[in-house]
């Protein structure tokens, strides 16, 4: 059993205009925890820092403050040089994470040898079983797949080392409408039946709810409101979840108006979130 938590998590950026340099933070303080079997969603618009947390826990982003901590069996922390082991990530993008030059077997034989796992044919076999293709594919190279076959690749190649912690960054944004839903089962099947601990980033509130245990709401960098899937999608409390609710297509929903606006949204801000499992507002400094 593997966990994830990450604490109080802060990013400033340095950004130029013209002459001057001024700070950004794009990640303000933010915990939660990723657990087995579990999934939590991330939600947020675009530039709400979504991504910059996925690169802090793929180590590709070093955090100004705060720290991610990994445990694994009998609540042991993980040391660095195994970070890897355990958590993994599937990006947007499957063209741009697959190497053209090389075959799927190439692929998923790398992650094995790499961790000292056996790899072999059989191993390859068992990975593409996994993900639901055909054991043939593993001599096709990227630009031979559809992109649905490829983020299938990109989630076997994450698979790999044994990761029990996967953070899934907006994975069906860049594939066909049509086979989104697939992949998304996939994972959803795989947390279910490998207890994985599944950290799905987006900024579509519908799969969120479908597709998560949890929600977490971000906004400017800041957790607005968090809880439990149905009770975020179905009673926001916070403006910004309102907003977001109200645009999102959800049946059950159908001609509920929050009538919030973007000013009210601005107002709330980031001063307080709102959290379904205590039912109370905290107030943010
Ligand atoms: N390397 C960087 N240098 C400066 N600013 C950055 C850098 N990376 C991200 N930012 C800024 O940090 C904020 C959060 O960006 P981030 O990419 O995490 O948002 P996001 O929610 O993932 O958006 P999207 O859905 O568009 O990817 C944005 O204002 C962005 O411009």
């Amino acid at each position: 059993m593997t966990t994830l938590q990450a604490r109080e998590l802060v990013k400033d950026f340095t950004v130029r205009s013209g002459w001057r340099r001024d700070r950004l933070r794009a990640v303000d303080r933010v915990s939660f925890e990723l657990t087995p079997g579990r999934t939590v969603a991330l939600v947020g618009e675009s530039g709400s820092g979504k991504s910059t947390i996925a690169r802090m826990i793929a180590r590709l982003e070093r955090p100004t403050s705060g720290g991610i901590v990994v445990e694994a069996d009998g609540g042991a922390r993980v040391p660095d040089r195994e970070y890897r082991d355990h958590v993994q990530m599937v990006f947007q993008d499957p063209f741009a994470s697959l190497n053209p030059f090389h075959t799927v077997e190439h692929h998923l034989v790398r992650p094995l040898r790499l961790h000292g796992l056996p790899s072999g044919p059989e191993q390859v076999r068992a990975l593409l079983d996994r993900v639901s293709l055909p054991g043939e594919l593993a001599s096709r190279r990227p630009h031979e797949l559809s992109g649905g076959q490829r983020q299938r690749v990109a989630i076997a190649r994450a698979l790999a080392p044994g990761a029990k912690v996967v953070v899934a960054d907006e994975p069906v944004s860049m594939l066909d409408v049509s086979i989104r839903l697939g992949v998304l089962n996939l994972l959803a099947r795989l947390q279910r039946e490998e207890s994985l601990a599944v950290l799905y980033i987006t900024h579509d509130l519908a799969t969120a709810r479908h597709f998560s245990d949890d929600i977490l709401v971000l906004y400017k960098g800041r957790v607005v409101e968090r809880g439990p899937a149905d009770d975020v999608i179905l009673s926001p409390r916070h403006p910004y979840t309102k907003l977001l609710a109200e645009a999102a297509p959800n049946p059950e929903a159908r001609g509920r108006v929050f009538t919030v606006d973007q000013a009210e949204v601005e107002r709330a801000g980031r001063a307080a979130a709102y959290d379904h499992v205590t039912g109370e507002w905290e107030e943010v400094a």
